[in-house]
């Protein structure tokens, strides 16, 4: 099993330090949060580790192997999978094309085989029984002949799901997965990342704003701040340390134990100020 590894991580836009030197290890079996204030730069830190983003500095590896110069979809392949909010969708095809053509995608090396009509022929069914085994663990496969166009909101959600899970990646990502999502929506995804918790063997990273979410999913919590890694815990321990709970949430220490605090929250400036140098 692989371990993800940030090291110095850093990237610039002109004068503006993003994501300052962060060096984080993530362990298959882990699920951590990674929380902070708008701007903190966790979703910069995403697209480092996919490689949506080029790093000004510093090295992302997976199992030892260094990605750093690798594209997006070399980092794809290599087993780090990211939910992109519908943007991997085929409106006009429909959920079992869909799901097939990502499990195809997975299969890469069947269609350098040449034309053997025996192998195209068991390649198909493989693709739809593991098609088949996924649309039933997000529990579409009543709706596997719809057209996605003409999914629900919550459905077309669920499915970009199922496409990750189609890429059997070795590190799950997820930014704000329930983001725009109605109360109905948001636990059918929220029990979806608990599925694949639940298999132990995945790593799972997930930008998250709703601490009632990071609380309960999270076995650990990073938090960023202006662009460096300022906590690093369980979540017990990080939520109530005096750094996250005075300085950052510039909350009083009796405070501290309030239930519902919101490590991030609309306003773009995080409470209390900046942190102690
Ligand atoms: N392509 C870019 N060019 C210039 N500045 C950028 C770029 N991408 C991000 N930034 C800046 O980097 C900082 C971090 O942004 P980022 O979106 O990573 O924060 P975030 O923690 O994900 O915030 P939010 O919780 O609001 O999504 C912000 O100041 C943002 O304006």
């Amino acid at each position: 099993m692989s371990q993800l590894a940030t090291r110095d991580l850093t990237v610039r836009f002109g004068g503006h330090v993003a994501v300052n030197g962060v060096t984080c290890t993530f362990e298959p079996g882990t699920l951590t949060a990674i929380v902070g204030p708008n701007g903190a730069g966790k979703t910069t830190y995403f697209n480092l580790i996919s490689g949506q983003l080029k790093a000004s500095a510093g090295t992302v590896t997976l199992g030892g192997r260094d990605l750093s110069r690798a594209s997006a979809s070399q980092r794809t392949r290599a087993g780090l999978g990211r939910a992109f909010q519908l943007t991997n969708l085929f409106p006009r095809l429909t959920v079992l094309e869909n799901v097939r053509l990502a499990v195809q995608a997975t299969r890469d090396g069947a269609h350098r085989r040449g034309l053997n009509l025996w192998s195209v022929w068991n390649d198909h069914a493989d693709l739809l029984a593991r098609a088949d085994a996924i649309l039933a663990a997000v529990a579409m496969k009543e709706r596997e002949m719809e057209l996605v166009s003409n999914l629900p909101h919550g459905d077309q959600r669920k499915l970009e799901v199922a496409l990750l899970m189609a890429l059997e990646p070795q590190v799950y990502m997820f930014d704000e997965p329930t983001a725009g999502m109605n109360h109905a929506e948001a636990p059918v995804i929220l029990d979806l990342i608990r599925q694949l918790k639940a298999d132990r063997s995945r790593t799972i990273l997930l930008v998250e704003h709703k601490m009632d979410v990071v609380r309960e999913l999270a076995d650990r919590i990073i938090v960023l701040h202006n662009g460096t890694l300022v906590a690093d815990g369980k979540p017990a321990e990080v939520i109530a340390s005096p750094i996250v709970q005075e300085a950052y949430l510039g909350l009083s220490p009796q405070d501290a134990s309030a239930q519902h605090v919101a490590l991030s929250h609309p306003n773009p400036a995080p409470r209390g100020g900046g942190l102690p140098s």
